[in-house]
């Protein structure tokens, strides 16, 4: 289950569903509180916060960060977009300077023959400007097309790689999860978006510094006249999308929540407790409110975009007007002749055009650039918490592994979960971790698979500190059978294959170690058998009861034949027969493995070679099960407390 999804706190169990509420009480109920920032997004305020003359700054920046995405996904599309779209910028301009030439011509004094004679050198400038133009726009586009979702791909593989890089630990810090959701939500769409955009704004760049060079040679008091009419139009920009992001920010809260509820509602493995507790309607309630907040949200917003929206256009209109206005005083007092005059006008117009297409796409990169800064961040966080990087392979087999006084603590928590706990395990032994709920036994395991590092203590495989070992090569080494195992939605043939993934293996292979997890019979009995996929969200797909899937994984585990085999629980919810016949094949195994094996069911750890007894994280009994029943300690209560309630039953 995700996580916060069983904690709808704060909805009342209303009886009325989302579509009994009217149009009237939706609109009419804000929900203030609900779009409180949340405190964990405090830092992400400051982005949200930037000002107009900050994103100038940050502008260039953002558009270098962009062009190394595209470098990285593919260095000769990115090379072929700039140098098309520079080309074709140029020969816009080009046009343009061709345009002025050609109003010249025809705007000089004399008869009317000579005048559009003295255009027509310009005009076919024009032309052979528009036609190469339109060539080149066409190949940046088709490059652009591209290089885009080369783009995404490369940033969704580098979002994947980093969150499957870090630690296991990191996956249990909310900072991290939090900044996850966000680089998920938005940052690779901003990825893709923050290149796309940078290329349109070198685009109207080239544009502008045409109409500008034209209009500086032709009277350079026009040229703040220009800058001046587009300003308002871009700090309007700037300031809807500063609204837009503030606003997201505040929803994403709201929406994860909502997301998370309308999963439980949605999804198959709760649907059959959904209708069993009928909380369909306290479900539907919770995520109507939800809704209702965000929807609210969203139209304040637009109206404050459309307010802001407003005042930049009307300021950018009358800044167009007095630049016009200067043209007609220029003209009347003789400081700048007609036909310079009708040139000046036309670039004035180009001018703002491409004026207002840069400040139009400056901002998207600068929106995008809000959320692309998520990605960022992400990135950097993974960075800091990626494992080490890979030392010295593990030994392939192992003698003795020795654990000395570790220590482990999960993030934020008050009290380690595994305490100064020393412990020597050799080869060919059975050893069996037990104690009650919350001892510790899962994170012991964990630690000793090579998933948890210990911040204090050290673990040894035959001498040699597994801190200085590649953490994958222990990690090949192990075959564990977690608590509750991933159902993985590929074919039974792959769902045990996938333990040894790395190296070929036939149907026979696969059998045999189905037979040895005693899931060979129920498999044959599947639609097609190990090649029925195992997932009901697909046609023909099948699904398994939580034994079947359990002695899956064992299979699975004796699959990936490794020489430490570690099993948490792999009998809960086996029927007596399937567990006698587990443990039995398990002593087989231990020939020449280990097996760490963690139960609460007692009598399954009675021919374990040693015992260890865990108690608040740390081993306060080992011994085997004669020694320990004799120390009447707690693992004779644990046991005796069992063997009495099967005697009485
Ligand atoms: N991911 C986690 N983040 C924080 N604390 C955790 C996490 N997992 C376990 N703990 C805490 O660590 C302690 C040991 O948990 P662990 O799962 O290792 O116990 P266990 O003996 O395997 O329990 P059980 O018999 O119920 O499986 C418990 O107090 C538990 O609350």
């Amino acid at each position: 289950m995700p996580d916060g999804a069983a904690a709808p706190e704060s909805a009342p169990a209303g009886e009325t569903t989302p579509d009994e509420h009217s149009t009237e009480t939706v609109f009419t109920t804000p929900d203030d509180g609900e779009l409180e920032l949340p405190y964990w997004l405090t830092s992400t305020e400051e982005a949200a916060n930037t000002t107009f003359p900050q994103m100038t700054r940050r502008l260039p920046r953002l558009l270098r960060e962009a062009w190394l995405l595209g470098w990285r996904a593919s260095r000769r599309t990115t090379v072929a977009v700039l140098t098309l779209q520079l080309a074709a910028g140029l020969a816009a301009a080009f046009g343009l300077i061709s345009v002025v030439g050609v109003l010249d011509g025809l705007l000089q004094a004399g008869p009317t023959p000579e005048r559009v004679r003295a255009a027509v050198p310009s005009l076919v400038l024009l032309i052979l400007a528009l036609a190469v133009r339109g060539l080149l726009t066409s190949a940046a586009t088709a490059a652009h097309g591209r290089l885009s979702p080369m783009v995404y791909e490369a940033a969704e593989m580098r979002l994947l790689d980093l969150t499957t890089r870090v630690d296991l630990v990191t996956f249990d810090d909310p900072e991290w999860r939090d900044a996850m959701e966000r680089a998920r939500d938005r940052g690779i769409f901003a990825a893709q978006q923050v290149v796309d955009h940078g290329i349109e704004v070198l685009t109207h760049l080239v544009g502008l510094v045409a109409a500008a060079g034209v209009l500086a040679v032709l009277h350079p008091a026009l040229l703040p006249m220009l800058v001046l009419a587009v300003v308002p139009t871009a700090w309007a920009a700037v300031r809807a999308a500063r609204l837009g992001y503030r606003s997201k920010l505040r929803l994403i809260a709201v929406w994860r929540r909502q997301r998370m509820l309308a999963y439980l509602l949605a999804a198959r493995e709760p649907a059959a407790e959904l209708r069993a507790f009928t909380i369909r309607r306290f479900l539907l309630t919770e995520v109507g409110r939800l809704l209702r907040v965000s929807t609210l949200e969203e139209i304040r917003m637009i109206g404050r975009v459309v307010r802001t929206n407003l005042v930049g256009q009307a300021l950018s209109g009358l800044a167009t007007g007095a630049a016009y206005a200067m043209l007609c005083w220029l003209l009347w007092t003789g400081r700048m002749e007609l036909a310079a005059g009708g040139a000046a006008a036309y670039a004035i117009n180009i001018g703002i055009d491409k004026l207002r297409e840069l400040a139009f796409t400056a901002n998207r990169v600068y929106e995008q650039g809000l959320y692309f800064a998520d990605f960022q961040g992400f990135c950097e966080m993974s960075l800091a918490h990626a494992e080490p990087e890979p030392g010295r392979s593990a030994p392939e087999d192992f003698q003795e592994i020795r654990l000395d006084r570790v220590t482990f603590s999960y993030p934020d928590a008050d009290r380690p979960a595994v305490k100064e706990v020393s412990m020597a395990i050799r080869r060919g032994q059975v050893i069996a971790l037990v104690g009650e709920n919350g001892s510790g036994k899962t994170t012991l395991a964990a630690v000793l698979a090579g998933l948890h590092r210990p911040q204090h203590g050290t673990v040894t495989w035959d001498g040699v500190d597994v801190a200085r070992l590649d953490p994958d090569s222990v990690r090949d080494r192990v075959a564990v059978v977690m608590q509750e195992p991933i159902r993985w939605p590929l074919s039974a043939r792959l769902n045990i294959a996938i333990g040894r993934h790395d190296r070929p293996a036939t149907l026979d292979h696969v059998q045999a170690s189905a037979r040895a997890g005693d899931a060979h019979e129920f498999v044959m009995e599947l639609p097609r058998e190990y090649e029925t996929l195992l997932s009901r969200h697909f046609t023909d797909g099948a699904d398994l009861s939580g034994g079947q899937w359990q002695r899956l994984a064992v299979s699975r585990a004796f699959h990936r034949d490794a020489p430490l085999l570690i099993c948490d629980e792999p009998t809960a919810n086996l029927d007596a027969r399937a567990e006698h016949e587990v443990y039995r094949r398990l002593r087989d195994l231990a020939e020449g493995r280990t097996v760490v094996l963690i139960t609460h069911r007692m009598a399954s750890v009675r021919e374990a070679d040693r015992i260890y007894v865990l108690d608040h994280g740390t081993v306060v009994e080992e011994g085997d099960h004669e020694e320990l029943i004799a120390a009447e300690g707690l693992y004779a209560q644990l046991f005796t407390l069992q063997a009495s309630a099967y005697q009485s039953a």
